[in-house]
């Protein structure tokens, strides 16, 4: 589907027939031109309707999709698809699920270039970007598929030969609700763990990135999956609570907003249902003066401006040792000068638009604030216009440096969600600690040394599930992924995700006689 109206026919052709250029679109031309609901291993058009959205290309400004929101007919068709599938896959035994999951994976590596300009299309990040996501995707799907083969319980002897085992069993119908920072991802990272023990997943996109999760669904038809195993339904806040107060759905695995999450986990809490939760961040970087200056300046300008700053764990509040402040603000403001915005299809580019208007002007309003509240703006923080034309509508500003902090502005506290990084000096070890965890949210936090005692004593003492020793923003598939706090809980990725999709049977079995007191 990359698909101005006549490719939508070219990429049902098999691969072997398709033109190599299919990936080679430029911006300003993409137009969706399919259905972008996905049931029973097919789009279709939805059933009923819970009203319109429409679906922006950010770099331009052009509405590249008006699709309809899916009302209770369509959410409960979508979940029952699901649960006739569920009883299909999950008599499969993990190897045959493993093998379909490669297969899966196999297919997104193969058709990377496409998927990336999807992504890149409908979210705004830079093509460069794009490709890292598809490739933790398909990553993703083959790191458990490694693990689906090998899920197992225990066996447990008991007195008189007698003896106990478990099973690791699937949940049932997961649902998926995803956020707009990494549409293609989120999906992926939620729908392999789910499907590789066996459940059957309704993934709901953002409506503002309802697109690139159409072509994994048709991966997983075309790789093997039976129909309706991985369904997708369209729309906002109204179907995502469809979705969650659904009578059938066993689990729901939400990334987006704390405001929302605290939305879902109450309607969850009304069906016993289980949630991962996967929210938003404030996360700390701590530069000790002792760095490698040169990484660190590297390690910041990662951790504060892929995906224009739209990322969750993103470490914005840029703790500095005072002694290197000076130094570590000139370097990071003249790399921070040097990123390339623009066109986000081009090689070349390395920052893209925001995700829409009213984001961009949020995100600028935050920068507003700081500076009334007495932050110095370094650099950035004001509407860029590129130069070529066609993208003279586009959401695009420039990344921002702010000094002069203080750990109770508004732009130190809160979630800004786009490319504004504020730096704050410390003095010692146990001051920037404290300031560090004085914060609601605990996605994230990175530190910067080279002592290693330090970096271990500092990273025990910090209060965020995922934390970073002298780099920030890897996202290793092998490796768990989730916050404490407000930030949320349950984790993606890592073995230990395989808890969070499935549920522990014990069996006893009796080899002796009942003793019965009666
Ligand atoms: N921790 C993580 O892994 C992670 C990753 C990416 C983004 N995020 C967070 O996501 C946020 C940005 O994403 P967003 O703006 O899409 O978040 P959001 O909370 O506005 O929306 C997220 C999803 O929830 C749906 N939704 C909204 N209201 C709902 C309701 N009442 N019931 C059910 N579903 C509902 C939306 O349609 C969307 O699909 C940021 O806070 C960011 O930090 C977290």
């Amino acid at each position: 589907m990359l698909l101005g109206a006549g490719l939508a026919a070219l990429a049902r052709l098999p691969r072997s027939l398709r033109p190599a250029s299919l990936a080679a679109m430029s911006t300003g031309t993409f137009v969706v031109s399919q259905p972008l609901n996905y049931r029973g291993g097919a789009r279709v058009d939805p059933a009923d309707s819970s009203g319109t959205e429409k679906a922006f290309e950010p770099a331009t400004g052009r509405v590249i999709a008006t699709f309809t929101c899916s009302g209770e007919k369509e959410v409960n068709l979508a979940v029952q698809d699901a649960k006739a599938a569920f009883k299909i896959w999950s008599q499969k035994s993990g190897m045959e699920r493993c093998r379909i999951l490669l297969e899966a994976a196999r297919i997104i590596r193969e058709r990377k270039d496409e998927i990336a300009t999807m992504e890149t299309i409908n979210n705004g990040k830079s093509i460069f970007e794009a490709r890292w996501d598809i490739d933790t995707s398909w990553q993703c799907l083959e790191y458990f598929a490694g693990l689906a083969g090998s899920m197992a319980g225990e066996y447990i002897q008991l007195p008189g030969g007698s003896f106990g085992y478990t099973r690791r069993e699937p949940l049932g119908v997961c649902v998926g609700i995803g956020a707009w920072n990494y549409p293609f991802q989120i999906a992926c990272w939620k729908s392999a763990p789910a499907l590789a023990c066996g459940n059957a997943m309704v993934f709901k996109p953002s409506p503002f990135t309802p697109a690139s999760v159409l072509l994994l669904a048709e991966i997983y038809t075309e790789a093997g999956m039976p129909p309706g195993l991985f369904n997708v339904v369209q729309g906002g806040a109204a179907t995502g609570q469809l979705l969650c107060q659904h009578p059938d759905v066993a689990k729901v695995s939400f990334t987006g907003s704390v405001p929302t999450g605290m939305k879902i986990m109450e309607m969850a809490a009304k069906g016993i249902k289980p949630v991962t939760l996967e929210l938003g961040g404030k996360s700390p970087l701590i530069i000790f003066s002792d760095c490698d200056l040169e990484n660190v300046v590297k390690g910041a300008m990662m951790a504060n401006f892929l995906t224009q700053g739209e990322v969750c764990c993103n470490g914005t509040r840029v703790f500095v040792q005072r002694e290197i402040l000076d130094e570590f603000t000139r370097e990071v403001v003249k790399r921070t000068q040097k990123i390339k915005i623009g066109d986000p299809l081009l090689e070349d580019t390395r920052m893209g638009p925001l995700i829409n208007r009213p984001h961009l002007e949020r995100v600028l309003g935050f920068v507003k604030l700081a500076k009334e509240q007495g932050a110095k703006v370094l650099c950035g923080g004001d509407i860029h216009v590129p130069e070529d034309p066609k993208l003279k509508d586009g959401y695009y500003m420039r990344p921002c440096v702010l000094t002069n902090c203080r750990d109770d502005m508004t732009c130190v506290k809160e979630e800004i969600f786009g490319p504004v990084m504020s730096i704050l000096p410390f003095d010692t070890e146990a001051e920037v600690l404290e300031r560090a965890n004085d914060t609601s949210f605990g996605l994230a936090a990175g530190v910067f040394t080279r002592d290693i005692q330090r970096a271990h004593r500092v990273v025990a003492k910090l209060q965020a599930g995922m934390c970073f020793i002298n780099n920030y923003n890897v996202s290793p598939v092998e490796l768990p992924f989730g916050g404490y706090k407000k930030s949320g809980f349950g984790r993606e990725n890592g073995r230990v995700a395989i808890e969070y999709y499935s549920q522990l049977k014990t069996v006893c079995v009796e080899m002796g006689e009942v003793e019965s007191v009666f």
